[in-house]
């Protein structure tokens, strides 16, 4: 059925909307599957540029794949002094996310004319890797320019999260900071066909080029009911902190929900009823983190409050961006970066859903259910309107 009869839902809830051999959320057997693995074994055992560089080449990398992968994101991983210095030019009170978006647009800039339109596997690939270099850099020193601090130059010495990290905070990660931060990448790094995949997707579809969809799908991203959650839990979890601490954070909930308003980085499209594997996975690095600020120990007593309060009352589970939220804040990650991490972290997802919808395309563009007025007439000329 096509057109006017074909069935409407609303979100597009349970509609097919492009076939993929990138990754699947398998609910009935709990597994995000992705290129074949199971993206929790990979956050587990792998380093983020070895997911990366699977989710955008299709298969895990040999050693010397891998040694070629890592020098590339070493040696790109400046972005040019031009897109820094337009940062610069940006008011003070503007936000991360979006001066990290607009620094995505002026790289576009950057590619030669022919690169830039080019629209097969591999030019995509390598303006992909090209912007996941830049990705750190440009999303730390956004927020670094945007607060008054000096800018951070990436340190080729450091592995990639750690590199990241370093330019966040200033300072070289523990190994502990390291790896965790890590694991976060990795769960951030491809999930199906959230919204801010079908827009980056629904973009490259009128063979638009790379630049524009990831920013198109930073700007799907930030939203709060999609990546702008992890922020958004931080928040929250920092408000129950200064009004009372875990004593009230029921009362917090059961206020909020009568009120019925959303606890942020709780329900999911997909998952709805279920624990969303990544959170399961990275609720533990919590307790392993929380000494290290004193405020720690009594965030996660919330954290725990406000996860088991959301089950009895509303039977819904934490979604990723729930120990994420938490996890940046112990890490010292300024909170008004996490969902600019979360982009970075999922540009290898991205691209490669750019490059899919390039090499199979086919415009999206679907129908409406008109519920507007038909037949009225502009006023004749003269007549009242
Ligand atoms: C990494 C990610 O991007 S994961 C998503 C991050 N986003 C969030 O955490 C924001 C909070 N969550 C939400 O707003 C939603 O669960 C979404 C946007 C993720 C999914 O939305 P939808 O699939 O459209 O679910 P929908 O909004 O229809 O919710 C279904 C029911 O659950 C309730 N519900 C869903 N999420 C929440 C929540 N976080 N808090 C309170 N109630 C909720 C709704 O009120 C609704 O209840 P009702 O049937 O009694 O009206
Ligand atoms: O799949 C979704 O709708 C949101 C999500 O969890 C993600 O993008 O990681």
């Amino acid at each position: 059925m096509s057109g006017p009869d074909a069935p409407y839902s609303p979100g597009l809830e349970g509609v097919i909307a492009t076939a993929t051999s990138i990754s699947y959320r398998d609910v009935d057997h709990e597994q995000i599957v992705v290129r074949g693995y199971d993206l929790i074994e990979l956050a587990r055992r792998l380093d983020y540029p070895q997911v990366a560089y699977l989710v955008i080449y299709g298969h895990l990398p040999s050693a010397d794949e891998l040694a070629v992968f890592e020098q590339a994101l070493r040696d790109q991983a400046e972005p040019p002094e031009a897109v820094l210095r337009m940062l610069e030019l940006m008011p003070r009170a503007a936000e991360v996310m979006d001066a990290q978006r607009t620094a995505i647009s002026a790289l576009a800039g950057f590619e030669a004319p022919d690169e830039l339109r080019d629209t097969t596997p591999d030019s995509n690939a390598r303006k992909g890797v090209r912007l996941l270099a830049r990705m750190p850099a440009i999303t730390a020193n956004a927020y670094r320019i945007l607060r008054g601090l000096p800018t951070q130059r990436p340190d080729p010495a450091l592995g990639f999260a750690e590199r990241f990290l370093q330019m966040i905070t200033g300072r070289r990660p523990d190994p502990q900071a390291a790896r965790i931060f890590d694991m976060t990448l990795t769960c951030y790094v491809e999930h199906e066909l959230p919204n801010s995949t079908f827009a980056a997707r629904v973009i490259a579809s009128t063979l638009s080029d790379l630049y524009g969809a990831v920013a198109g799908a930073a700007a799907s991203l930030k939203g709060p009911l999609h990546g702008g959650a992890n922020e958004a839990v931080a928040r929250m979890l920092l408000d129950i902190l200064e009004r009372g601490g875990a004593s009230i954070a029921e009362a917090y909930v059961m206020e909020r929900l009568a009120r019925k308003e959303r606890i942020m980085g709780f329900g999911h499209r997909v998952y709805m009823r279920r624990y969303d594997p990544r959170a399961y996975l990275l609720k533990d690095a919590i307790p392993e983190l929380a000494d290290r600020r004193p405020e720690g120990p009594e965030l996660y007593r919330i954290y725990q409050i406000v996860e088991r309060v959301m089950l009895r009352e509303k039977g819904l589970y934490p979604n990723t961006d729930y120990p994420v939220g938490l996890i940046y804040y112990l890490l010292d990650i300024p909170i008004e970066l996490d969902t600019p991490i979360f982009l970075a972290a999922r540009t290898p997802g991205l691209v490669a859903h750019v490059i899919e919808q390039h090499a199979h395309n086919r415009i999206f563009r679907p129908r409406v259910l008109y519920q507007g007025p038909r037949g009225l007439r502009p006023a004749e000329e003269g007549a009242p309107a």
